[in-house]
């Protein structure tokens, strides 16, 4: 069967990027300042292509592995329905295109950001730490906090404080975002032979590291409203939302055995990571939205 566009949509991994390119529209929108609206919406396309493209780069590369699992069999490249070669070129285009009309219409700070962010998840993460070490995500993970940082300097042209915890707070979530899922697929990276931490460093270790991680996201989070950034809409649904984060890693975090009960506790936790981010950004862009208009300090 020939590609279609659904076959290339596929490749820009769109339901992980819609939580990418929200945080990032959220950076934009909390930043202080103003971005005429047309500049505004240029930059999240930007950001948005560049990430897909970097999804595209992501598949290409692992199309062997990706026909290992289960999970990532049906993607185009395992099914054959795209040419490698179509999938490195749509992705080399999608991101050079959109790290050029970040530099030449917003800013070339925040489209050296972007350019920065495609490379840390092709090279760094997928080509050079994915199938090397455990703390693949660990590191790799800091491609997927830049993206507020990157709205957030589109308005402002500068890196402060600010824009620096957001990309903490992603940066420390990814771990126990992720390990909650790579525990319940081990068997897919055993398959592929990647050294995810539960596959190299086995489930105890994973589960105590995901619930430090969960333990330090909470001060974390509350951080931009302890140093005066945000008012308390943020910090108490931070406070909220990190405290039912850490309760839920807490069981997973602590259980020796399985006990055959399907991995119900980290397939919540898996579910709610993504829920906490949603919530936590979009808090932050209602505090700052009314503390612009008057409405709260
Ligand atoms: C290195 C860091 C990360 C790794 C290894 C990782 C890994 C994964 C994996 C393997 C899935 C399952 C997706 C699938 O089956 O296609 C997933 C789902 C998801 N991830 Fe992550 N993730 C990371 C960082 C992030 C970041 C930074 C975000 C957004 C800010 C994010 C948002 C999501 C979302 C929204 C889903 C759910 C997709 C759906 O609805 O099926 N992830 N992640
Ligand atoms: C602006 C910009 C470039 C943003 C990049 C965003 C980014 C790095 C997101 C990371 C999320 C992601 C798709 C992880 C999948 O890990 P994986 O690739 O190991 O998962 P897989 O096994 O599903 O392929």
């Amino acid at each position: 069967m020939p590609a279609d566009w659904r076959d290339f949509f596929a490749l820009t991994k769109p339901k992980v990027m819609r939580l990418v390119v929200f945080t990032a529209l959220c950076g934009l929108l909390a930043a202080p300042g103003s971005i005429h609206p047309v500049i505004g919406f240029t930059a999240i396309l930007c950001i948005a292509l560049a990430a897909g493209g970097a999804g595209a780069l992501n598949m290409w590369w692992e199309a062997d592995i990706d026909a290992k699992m289960k999970r990532t069999q049906g993607r185009p490249l395992p099914r054959g329905t795209i040419k490698p070669t179509d999938a490195r070129d749509f992705g080399l285009l999608l991101s050079g295109m959109s790290v050029m009309v970040m530099g030449l219409a917003v800013h070339w700070l925040a489209a050296g950001f972007l350019a920065f962010s495609v490379f840390f998840y092709v090279v760094i993460y997928t080509m050079w730490l994915k199938p090397r070490t455990p703390q693949n995500i660990v590191i790799g993970g800091a491609a997927g906090a830049f993206p507020p940082l990157i709205g957030w300097i589109a308005v402002t042209g500068e890196v402060t404080w600010m824009p620096v915890l957001l990309f903490a707070i992603i940066f420390m979530w990814t771990p126990p975002h992720f390990w909650a899922l790579a525990l319940w697929v081990k068997p897919d990276y055993a398959a592929a032979n990647i050294p995810m931490m539960p596959n190299a460093a086995g489930e105890v270790s994973t589960r105590r590291q995901s619930l430090v991680y969960s333990a330090l996201l909470l001060p974390l989070s509350i951080t931009p409203w302890l140093i005066g950034g945000t008012g308390a809409i943020y910090g108490i649904s931070a406070l909220i939302l990190s405290g039912i984060f850490l309760a839920l890693t807490v069981p997973v975090g602590l259980r020796r055995s399985v006990d055959g009960d399907g991995m119900k506790p980290e397939k919540k936790l898996f579910a709610y990571s993504i829920l906490y981010l949603f919530v936590l950004f979009g808090a932050l862009v209602l505090d700052r939205v009314l503390a612009q208009a008057g409405v709260i300090a």
